[in-house]
């Protein structure tokens, strides 16, 4: 998987080079390129902003500089056609980044990020990509922040962690919060390790009792717990029956 970013802030994205992703392209697995969108400016101030038509707070990003890089990063040519590249587009007004939609991404070939900032990028720069490409808007939260580039980190980790090899053990990918089979939408209850005591508070007992099927059941019903107190909306999407099916494999 190819992923390119343009940014104004090419150095917010330098989190790319350590940890998962930073092994995922250490081994070749993942290439990132990170492009400054003011190599695309060709004035004194490098503007990549102007007031908005119709008035209102704030300023909007440009059309030329996007374009101009945009084209640039398409001409390289990584994949084309069908599973050719995909515009992601991190906004406030976007349709929420989940873990099914991270699945999505994962599956293709190459995705290219404009996070914006102040107000947003002029819409006719997503109109005219959207006649090229996949475009996918997407929101990491409902809270406001200073640009999308927090949200490219956020995107380009979930991906990253599915692309076949990088996460060591697939097992710790099967059961994820969110991933799917018996534990999707469901939140993943607690976890313990050495000591099996630390200040007065132990282990639970099931869990050290080696018997597989009870410690399954339990991790289920304790995910079941926290999910019906942190997320409500997510306990009616539950399968029951993916319930009775993973009991039956315990
Ligand atoms: N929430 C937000 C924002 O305020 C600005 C850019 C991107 C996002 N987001 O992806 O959620």
């Amino acid at each position: 998987m190819r992923l390119d970013v343009v940014t104004i802030f090419p150095e917010y994205l330098d989190p790319l080079n350590v940890s998962l992703v930073g092994k995922a392209r250490a081994r070749g697995q993942l290439g990132v390129h990170v492009h400054d969108l003011r190599a695309w400016t060709y004035d004194r101030h490098n503007t990549v902003d102007d007031t908005p038509y119709g008035g209102g707070p704030g300023m909007v990003m440009k059309t030329d500089p996007w374009g101009d890089a945009l084209d640039t990063v398409l001409a390289e040519g990584y994949e084309t056609g069908a599973h050719g590249p995909a515009l992601i587009v991190p906004t406030p007004s976007g349709r929420p980044f989940t873990q099914e939609l991270a699945v999505e991404l994962s599956e293709r070939p190459w995705l290219i990020f404009t996070p914006a900032r102040y107000e947003g990028i002029d819409r006719r720069v997503v109109d005219e990509y959207a006649t090229r490409m996949p475009v996918y808007e997407v929101s990491i939260g409902d809270y406001v922040l200073a640009g999308g580039e927090a949200a490219v980190l956020v995107v380009t980790e979930a991906v990253a962690r599915l692309l076949p090899g990088v996460l060591g053990n697939a097992e710790s990918y099967r059961d994820d919060s969110f991933a799917p089979g018996a534990m999707a939408n469901l939140l993943e209850g607690p976890v313990y390790t050495k000591p099996p005591a630390w200040r007065g508070r132990g282990i639970p007992d099931v869990l050290l009792s080696g018997h597989h099927g009870k410690i399954a059941r339990w991790r289920r019903d304790e995910a079941l717990r926290r999910t019906t107190a942190n997320r409500p909306d997510l306990i009616e999407r539950c399968d029951p029956k993916a319930f009775d099916k993973k009991d039956r494999e315990m």
